[in-house]
Order: structure tokens, then C-alpha cells, then sequence
């Protein structure tokens, strides 16, 4: 099984599989969404199972949320965690200062209000995701459906006058309907190819009526890592301004391929 595994499925999982050695017992633990905090929740829930640790998770998706409960991880909202000891969630970009461009999967909302109600968010991610300057991959936002159409004008207007529209604002599409988020929005995917002052990008986007969130995390993520197809994995610590390298041995964890089949 773990030969079947991709460099970049191997990436991701020494990522995830590194982090989940944050996380202890009692802890309130925020759930991110996507293919990588896929792998932490399945670390995370084998060490539910084979070592009898104790943490209430909150997911930030429905997604996050069956998996967790698959895998046998007591799932309780957020309201009834009031606040968490630690998040942990993927990535779509990141730079130096360990700010994110998050939503590729459409959770950016959920995850943005975990993580923010975190004492510490870390971010595991493949080292592709890993960016000189946000804005290759297209920024989510949330959209609410009202007037969509005019919210997207707007935002475009906004973009020109910042001078960061690259190439267009595009409605996100699930087969031939718009995408529908957990909270029953859409998603506009903004293409600008870089951003410059993403601090103000966000803050500005939040501004325009019908914008419920952008994903731009800034200043909220505190530790990367960042897998390695070979295994090795780089803890990256943005207030102890430290780096760590180290490297997985993939035979250590073959129960947990197993198990997933
Ligand atoms: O909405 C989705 C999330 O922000 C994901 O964490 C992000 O898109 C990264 O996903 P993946 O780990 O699948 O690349």
C-alpha cells in the first residue's frame, strides 16, 4: 500500500504525520479540510484508537466532519468548544511570513473562523505549495448569493482600482451549477496572479457588501511543515523563528495505509 503511494501523497502525509505529534491528550482540536488535514485526521484517529488519546475536534467542514467521526474522533461544534488549544489545516499557497491563500476546497469560512479561535494554527502543506509572493493560485471568496452578479462587479471595480486584477473573477462551478458552500454561499475565484499588500487586500475585499470572507490568512498560521516527497519534513516556527528538518520512515506507518483501504 504505501508503494502505491504518490511523492506528493507522501509529502502531505509526513506533514500531517508530524503535526499530529503537536496535539495531546484533553486538547480541543480544530479539523481542517482538504486532501492534506484528510491525512492528520486519519493520524490523528489512529491515535484515538491504538493509543487511547483523548481530544474533542472540531471540523471545519462536513467533509472533515464524516471523516473525523470515521475514524473515531469525538466531533463537537465550536460553540461547544468556545476556543481550541490547536488547529491544524492545509494550505494553497504560503510564503515566508507564513500568510496563506486558503479555499481551493471551499472551506475557507469555517477555517478561517476555527483557526482564528485557536491558540495556535499550524499549516501542513507539500513543498509545491510554498510561494515567494501570494497570488498564483486563485484567491476564494465567499460570495453570498444575493446578488452575486453585482457583488462580483464590485469586486472587480475594487481590483482594478488596486491595480491587482490580473486576468478575470470567475463564479466557481460544481458541473453545470454553482458551487455551494457549507454555509449555503458561492465562491468567486479571484485570478490575480500576484498580490502585493495582502493585508490590505483582505481587509478591503471584506469591505464590499455580499463579501462574507477571502481567503487570505494573515498572521494567523504560526508553524509550516512542509513535507517532502522523500520523506523529510521542515517545521518552520514564524515566533520562535526557528526551522527543524527531519525524516519519516514510511514502513513505521504501514497500519495506517493498511487501514484505509
Ligand atoms: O477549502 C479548502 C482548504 O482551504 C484546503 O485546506 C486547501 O484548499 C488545501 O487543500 P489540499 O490539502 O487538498 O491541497
Amino acid at each position: 500500500m504505501t508503494g502505491e503511494l504518490s511523492p506528493i501523497d507522501k509529502a502531505k502525509f509526513v506533514a500531517a504525520k508530524r503535526a499530529v505529534d503537536y496535539v495531546e491528550d484533553g486538547m480541543r482540536v480544530g479539523l481542517g479540510t482538504g486532501s492534506t488535514a484528510a491525512w492528520m485526521v486519519r493520524c490523528l484517529g489512529e491515535m484515538v484508537r491504538d493509543d487511547g488519546l483523548k481530544i474533542r475536534g472540531v471540523p471545519t467542514s462536513t467533509r472533515t466532519a464524516a471523516l473525523a467521526r470515521e475514524v473515531g474522533i469525538e466531533v463537537i461544534s465550536l460553540d461547544e468548544a468556545r476556543w481550541l488549544d490547536l488547529t491544524i489545516d492545509g494550505a494553497d499557497e504560503f510564503d515566508g511570513d507564513l500568510n496563506l491563500i486558503k479555499g481551493g476546497g471551499g472551506a475557507l469560512l469555517q477555517e478561517k473562523i476555527v483557526a482564528t479561535a485557536s491558540d495556535q494554527m499550524i499549516v501542513i502543506a507539500d513543498v509545491g505549495k510554498e510561494v515567494e509572493s501570494l497570488g498564483a493560485f486563485p484567491l476564494p471568496i465567499e460570495v453570498i448569493p444575493f446578488g452575486w452578479q453585482t457583488t462580483k462587479a464590485l469586486v472587480e471595480e475594487m481590483l482594478i482600482s488596486m491595480d491587482v486584477l490580473g486576468r478575470s473573477v470567475t463564479l466557481r462551478m460544481n458541473g453545470d451549477t454553482p458551487f455551494v458552500t457549507d454555509e449555503g454561499n458561492h465562491i468567486l475565484d479571484l485570478h490575480l496572479n500576484r498580490i502585493g499588500n495582502a493585508r490590505q487586500l483582505s481587509m478591503v475585499l471584506n469591505q464590499v457588501p455580499g463579501v462574507v470572507e477571502n481567503g487570505l490568512f494573515i498572521d494567523i498560521c504560526d508553524v509550516v511543515i512542509v513535507g517532502y516527497g522523500d520523506g523529510r519534513v521542515e517545521t518552520r516556527d514564524i515566533n520562535e523563528g526557528t526551522v527543524e528538518t527531519d525524516r519519516l520512515d514510511f514502513v513505521e506507518n504501514e497500519n495506517l495505509f493498511t487501514d484505509l483501504d
